[in-house]
């Protein structure tokens, strides 16, 4: 099953300009969403998802075309939205039943076997039967996935799932996410790289509405190679190089700031070659943009 979308553009009546143009073709697997703040992800998971209508552009599924066919759409969709809420008072057990009737899974069997599948995969098998107000913020992802997995979906959509997770619950939901990623289409949007690299084949760098790079994060990693450079600079020196240079990013190292900067060849002897990650390739394609829109 492949994904494809087409010209999708979305302006909400505030006038913001959510999405703009948006084009992507998405293979089975695992493919990662990244994108800053307000870059207009949710938008565009919305609107796949079928709970917003864009005003122009194309959405197909397989053979389903989306915009028109928003209940064949939903019957293969699993959603895991940025924020949901689950009823405090119930237990995990409960409310995946009560979720698996609304997804049309009405034969009570079939209902129990779905249920004690998930609960194990999401290692949630030992608090089935505990009311979920008491559940830790990385249980509550894990059966918030479980919830989007009930009915057997083919299109799997995670809303920045790890945002707040501590690292050993973040690791625990993305090997699982990996494990669903095998034989359907799952978009993981997220604003934080290292899911990415971990775990997606390919990904697209949403911001301002536009799609700023789509591909494999090696091929973007490729495309850096012998053109990025580091520097040890003063606070005094940042914005004179900013002026000069095409700084990627600055970040701070034990107090004192070092630049990455994109350039051809060394920008000069005080700068050393590095070799570039995923976050380069992030930078470089954020500031690339904001260099063109100045
Ligand atoms: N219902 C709405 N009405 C008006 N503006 C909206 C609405 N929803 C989102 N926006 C605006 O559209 C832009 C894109 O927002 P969106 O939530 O899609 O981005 P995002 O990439 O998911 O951001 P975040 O990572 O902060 O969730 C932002 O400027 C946001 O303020």
């Amino acid at each position: 099953m492949r994904l494809t979308i087409r010209d999708l553009s979305k302006t909400y009546p505030n006038g913001v300009r959510a999405l703009r143009g948006v084009d992507l073709t998405i293979h089975t697997g695992m493919f990662g969403l990244l994108g800053p703040n307000g870059a207009g992800k949710s938008s565009l998971m919305r609107t796949i998802a079928t709970l917003q209508e864009p005003d122009s552009g194309t959405i197909q599924f397989g053979p389903i075309d989306v915009l028109r066919h928003k209940t064949a759409l939903r019957e293969v969709l699993g959603y895991l939205p940025q924020e949901f809420g689950l009823y405090p008072n119930l237990s995990a057990e409960h409310i995946l039943d009560h979720f698996a009737v609304l997804k049309g899974v009405v034969d009570v069997r079939e209902r129990r076997a779905q249920i004690d599948v998930l609960l194990e995969q999401t290692n949630l098998t030992n608090a089935r039967k505990k009311a979920v107000g008491g559940f830790s913020g990385g249980m509550k992802q894990r059966l918030g996935i479980a919830i989007a997995l009930l009915g057997r979906p083919r299109l799997i959509i995670v809303d920045e799932p790890t945002a707040g997770l501590d690292p050993t619950e973040r690791h625990r939901f993305l090997n699982l996410l990996s494990d669903i990623g095998q034989d359907v289409v799952v978009i993981l949007s997220t604003h934080i790289v290292e899911d990415v690299a971990e775990l997606c084949p390919n990904f697209a760098i949403l911001a301002g509405g536009e799609i700023l790079y789509t591909g494999a994060p090696e091929a973007g990693i490729a495309g850096l190679r012998g053109k990025l450079w580091r520097r040890v600079v003063s606070k005094a020196e940042l914005s004179e190089l900013g002026a000069r240079l095409h700084v990627i990013s600055t970040r701070l190292i034990t107090g004192r700031p070092v630049v990455h900067v994109h350039h051809p060849e060394s920008p000069g002897p005080e700068f050393e070659p590095i070799v570039p990650d995923l976050e380069d390739v992030y930078f470089y394609q954020i500031t690339n943009a904001a260099r063109r829109a100045a």
